[in-house]
């Protein structure tokens, strides 16, 4: 653990103020004019968000043959550990949840970022393998859980919680889920896009009341006003990224970037197959992954 001493500029009126980073071991080094300047743009960290940073677990999982993102979230200072997952998979429900158990901490919602037409969500297993476990999804969606929010909500976990942003586009019920605003929130901020912002890229606009005008006019109003240095995990990648961030995709994202009308051009010539599961998983997504009787016998046996 690196305890950093920052000498923050006397007009300003502020104090000296120690830090606490995950990695390294005590700055010994006098500063540099590049360490300086870092020093000021995290002089906007509190030493509380920095004590929020720390309490957040956070694991990012994925499921290879969807080239899908599952991401679980605790708040570790917290006695009780509530935990998230967000965008959990069928086939990797069983992973997640031994992790879960491993990290002894207690999973409270299983979440979507939108119904997904690619694989079927692992929500209706994980709520039938750890009763208690409630489902959320938007309401514009017009899928069925035990939580169905809209823009402004909050979900709270221990004492973090993620904001509810909509952003539709990619489908007409897609939100991002942003961590906290404020002192007591992690900072920087992470932002989990679902199919809204993809690394360099986003989510197709071809169907289930997809829309690009819609996407663009989302991303740039409720993504890209974020604060520069929040986080983007999204619920895909195809190429290999794992993480961005806002200003890095301000900058490089290959659709985004351009201006709308090229941008809805851009989209209309994706020329992307079908998803392959999508006649199954759409059906299944809308009832939060619990389709059938059937299903829920075989993996409550399993
Ligand atoms: N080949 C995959 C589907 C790939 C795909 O269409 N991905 C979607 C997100 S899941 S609906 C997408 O928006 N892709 C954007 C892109 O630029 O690739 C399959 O058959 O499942």
């Amino acid at each position: 653990m690196l305890l950093l001493r920052l000498n923050l500029p006397a007009h300003r009126g502020l104090r000296p103020l120690f830090l606490f980073t995950r990695f390294g071991s005590r700055q010994t080094q006098p500063f540099s004019f590049e360490s300086k300047v870092r020093s000021v743009a995290m002089a906007s960290y509190s030493t509380a968000a920095t004590e929020a940073s720390r309490r957040l677990l956070f694991r990012q999982l994925f499921e290879k043959e969807s080239c899908t993102y599952t991401y679980l979230l605790a708040d570790m200072g917290h006695p009780a550990k509530p935990a998230v997952l967000i965008d959990p998979v069928d086939k990797t429900a069983d992973r997640d949840l031994s992790l879960i158990r491993d990290l002894g901490v207690k999973l409270i919602y299983a979440m979507n970022t939108h119904v997904h037409a690619d694989h079927v969500t692992g929500t209706g297993i994980i709520k039938i393998k750890v009763p208690g476990v409630q489902s959320v999804i938007s309401k514009a969606s017009n899928a069925k859980a035990d939580h169905l929010i809209e823009q402004g909500d909050k979900i709270k976990f221990g004492d973090l919680y993620l904001e509810v942003r909509a952003t539709p586009g990619h489908t007409l019920g897609c939100v991002t889920y942003v961590t906290g605003d404020g002192l007591n929130q992690p900072n920087p901020r992470i932002a989990f896009t679902g199919d809204a912002v993809l690394i360099r890229g986003c989510g197709r606009t071809d169907f289930q009341g997809g829309s690009s005008l819609q996407l663009y006019h989302s991303v740039h109003s409720q993504i890209f006003t974020l604060p520069k240095e929040t986080l983007i995990y999204p619920a895909h990648d195809y190429k290999g990224f794992t993480v961005s961030t806002v200003g890095e995709e301000m900058l490089y994202n290959a659709r985004l970037t351009k201006d709308e009308e090229t941008f809805k051009s851009i989209m209309e010539n994706l020329k992307l197959a079908y998803p392959k599961m999508i006649d199954v998983a759409v059906p299944a997504n809308m009832a939060c992954g619990l389709q059938d009787v059937a299903v829920k016998a075989e993996a409550a046996s399993s």
